[in-house]
């Protein structure tokens, strides 16, 4: 949980034994992520472990680290920073973890943790050893009662930015998720999108993608976003096609943040004045965050399944006597060409050249 206000946290973790400890070490790892370190080193090396953690990681987010096999000792003494050790012999916690806290503002910490006995060296080697009430228990709760104390319990608040977002409930269980490229093209054919429909979203995508790579968008969001953002015209070509759209993949449980992308994706966005005349439920539909303008800049810039060009574009709403969804589309156009450094319209020439070649 790197901030301002302190340095990275690694948790050290000894005496792992691969095949007794395997259970122990993972909650140990566990809890590291949830509860707020970077990264956690293990001393014995397993493969197994690693992969498994990476796999919360990628489906959970974060950008957790662990490292097994490595010397426990020359890491911990080696380690340039303030070196903890976590014993029931140590300090008590309290007593301490201000003047960790003060110590930490701007160095990295490490923080040791055992498994049966843990050889005197740490003890020697730490900077503090440190207490979570002075009777035996275990690695597990030791390590969750520092971190919470350390970061005064605001880690439980961290977000995570995962492919699978748990929606908290009081009753039963919900996950949302961030499709991918695969998982989305097939939420299209399972409602029985057309050719038309597929060939669309697809030049969307690769228009979206280009753009995003200019920006710090999440690429993830865009990528679903794009490819699912005319979903709802499986069912109508009406204004109404991104609410129903939308509606569609909250049905699936989508991330939010994609159904968003969806909803706002008409033109350069329409307000809730515009929307009450539309028929459509009265509320603003403009594109807020990065990743909705692009797609809906993106979507802007395609038709059909072909790129044109934004004078083209502003033509074709002048035509139909659209002058304010006009101004809006150029405006859109010129702010993302500002976070871009470059003109959205000239990225879009690209994304085509490179078409055709
Ligand atoms: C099951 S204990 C075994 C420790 C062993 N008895 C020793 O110290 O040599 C494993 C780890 O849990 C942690 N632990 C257990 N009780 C603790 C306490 N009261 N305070 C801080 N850490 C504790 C320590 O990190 C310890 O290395």
């Amino acid at each position: 949980m790197e901030s301002e206000h302190h340095g990275s946290i690694t948790v050290l973790r000894i005496g792992h034994r691969p095949f007794r400890d395997k259970r122990i070490t993972t909650h140990v790892s566990l809890v590291a992520r949830a509860f707020g370190a970077d990264r956690i080193v293990i001393d014995e090396k397993d493969e197994l472990l690693e992969e498994n953690i990476n796999n919360v990681v990628s489906r959970f987010g974060g950008d957790f680290k662990i490292n097994s096999g490595v010397n426990w000792k020359k890491y911990f003494r080696d380690f340039n920073g303030i070196r903890l050790n976590l014993s029931m012999y140590g300090i008590n916690v309290d007593d301490k973890i201000e003047e960790i806290r003060e110590k930490t503002k701007n160095r990295d910490m490490i923080v040791l943790v055992g498994a049966e006995k843990v050889p005197i060296d740490a003890y020697l080697i730490a900077d503090y050893n440190i207490a979570i009430a002075n009777q035996p228990h275990s690695e597990v709760s030791a390590l969750a009662i520092f971190l919470d104390r350390y970061f005064n319990g605001k880690e439980l608040h961290k977000n995570f930015n995962g492919k699978l977002n748990i929606v908290p409930m009081e009753h039963g269980k919900m996950v949302k998720y961030i499709p991918d490229e695969k998982e989305a093209l097939q939420i299209l054919y399972d409602n029985n999108a057309s050719d038309r429909i597929i060939r669309h979203v697809k030049k969307v995508y690769e228009l979206a993608m280009a753009i995003s790579g200019y920006t710090n968008a999440d690429r993830r969001l865009v990528a679903a976003g794009s490819l699912l953002h005319d979903i709802g015209r499986t069912k109508t070509n009406g204004i109404d096609h991104a609410v129903i759209g939308a509606q569609i993949l909250r049905d699936k449980n989508i991330d939010d943040r994609i159904i968003n992308i969806v909803e706002h994706h008409t033109g350069a966005g329409i307000t809730a004045a515009e929307a009450k005349n539309l028929g459509i439920p009265e509320k603003d539909y403009i594109p807020e965050t990065i990743e909705e303008k692009i797609v809906a800049q993106a979507d802007n810039l395609v038709a059909s399944d072909r790129i044109i060009s934004l004078d083209r574009v502003i033509q074709n709403y002048h035509e139909k006597g659209l002058y304010e969804a006009a101004e809006r589309i150029k405006m859109l156009n010129d702010e993302l060409s500002k976070i871009c450094g470059r003109d959205i319209d000239e990225i879009a020439r690209d994304v085509d050249d490179a078409e055709k070649q």
